[in-house]
């Protein structure tokens, strides 16, 4: 097995491999992350409804920050001042930054681009800010991110290949400012992002020029934003004999479980995802039963748990009644043990897949897991 004690660089291993998909750890100064990994989203410095040490307690080695966010609240200076988003939030382990751009241009007020980057409004309080690719690594290194984001920019689909290409150009010069502006930081990684939209021959453009770049790692952006699950499969595909196999393939902003399983068999090692925590707000629980949304009547005198196999105390020591009536009362309770179900479910899916791998069983592990869920009702 690798030796999964933390190291002063960065490094990346594979362990086992079982057809495209990888199992293995990227060990940094703060700690291993067990791949394939699911990234929970911390947006404002806290991964909604939970606190740190549940989140590790789950199984999650990494966690995901939000730049958009932070920089309008706290801001990265005071955060600095404050040391750092780590000491700050009370998680020791790795956190992974994303650049900031894709939440100025979904969420920010008059935001405009230009080729050298993006000036907008904040959301909160309508202050002017500007967005560079220098100023997006150097908020990330202010927050004290280990893994940080180049800035790029996403285009929706569906979009007119034209502006596929012209997005996916800007996103390679800005991916080498970001090298140039990272610098050289032992133990730290910065990510380059594919682009190119639904389009192969723009997809395996921007994954050589990036390589070309030698970076740590290498995101494939631009998907999860509307497509058919078919699209962003064939995209994944399309990219993946064109980036390393020794480094670590990381999907933004994917997804659901059976996007996960369908794409750590296409060969990704990493995922964010708003989905389990953002839908256990929603009174929504992710099972090995499949989806259960406990706002339905059909749950107001079920006393069994959700899951009485799993480990997660969300799942197994209360009723579906009980966290029927939480969601019907919009009790915070119901926000917390769904939130906390629905995360250690994703874990434990992870650490599922990471054993099938290493057992050679990947496509036995999906085909069984994807069979549990049809017994769930809707
Ligand atoms: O190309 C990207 N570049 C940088 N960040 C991203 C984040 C992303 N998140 C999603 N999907 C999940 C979503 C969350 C909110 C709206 S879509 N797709 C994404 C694509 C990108």
């Amino acid at each position: 097995m690798t030796d999964h004690h933390p190291t002063p660089d960065f490094r990346f291993r594979v362990d086992a491999t079982d057809g495209q998909a990888r199992t293995g750890a990227i060990t940094m100064p703060r700690g291993v992350v067990r791949t394939p990994a699911f990234m929970p989203v911390g947006t404002a410095a806290t991964v909604k409804a939970m606190y740190a040490d549940q989140v590790r307690e789950l199984g999650a080695d990494i966690v995901l920050g939000n730049t958009y966010h932070l920089m309008l609240r706290p801001g990265a200076e005071r955060m600095a001042r404050l040391g750092g988003l780590h000491h700050f939030m009370r998680w020791d382990g790795p956190i992974l930054t994303d650049s900031g751009g894709f939440q100025v241009m979904s969420l920010s007020a008059l935001r405009k681009l230009d080729a050298d980057g993006v000036t907008f409004r904040s959301h909160i309080d309508g202050t002017a800010h500007r967005m560079s690719p220098e100023r997006s690594i150097e908020i990330q290194g202010l927050l004290g991110s280990d893994i940080q984001m180049q800035l790029d920019e996403c285009v929706r689909l569906p979009a007119p290949p034209e502006a596929i290409e012209k997005a996916m150009r800007l996103s390679l010069r800005w991916a080498e400012r970001c090298r140039t502006a990272f610098g050289e930081q032992p133990g730290k990684a910065m990510f380059g992002i594919v682009q190119g939209g639904d389009v192969p021959d723009l997809r395996v453009a921007s994954a050589r020029a990036l390589v070309d770049l030698d970076l740590k790692g290498y995101a494939i952006g631009g998907l999860a934003v509307g497509e058919p699950q078919a699209v962003m499969l064939a995209m994944i595909e399309t990219v993946e004999p064109h980036l390393p196999a020794h480094k670590p393939r990381y999907l933004m902003g994917v997804g659901t479980p059976d996007d996960l399983l369908r794409s750590v068999e296409r060969g990704v090692d990493m995922f964010d995802c708003v989905m389990p925590t953002r839908a256990g707000r929603h009174g929504l629980a992710y099972t090995r039963h499949g989806r259960i949304n406990l706002r339905n009547a059909r749950h107001a005198e079920d006393t069994r748990p959700l899951d009485e196999a799993s480990a997660c105390p969300a799942a197994r020591d209360y009723s579906r009644a009980y966290l029927h009536h939480l969601v019907r009362s919009d009790e915070i309770l119901g926000m917390m043990l769904l939130t906390w179900n629905n995360l250690a479910y994703y874990q434990d899916l992870m650490a599922g897949m990471r054993a099938a791998i290493r057992e050679g069983r990947f496509l036995t592990f999906a085909a069984e897991t994807r069979a549990g869920w049809e017994r769930a009702e809707a």
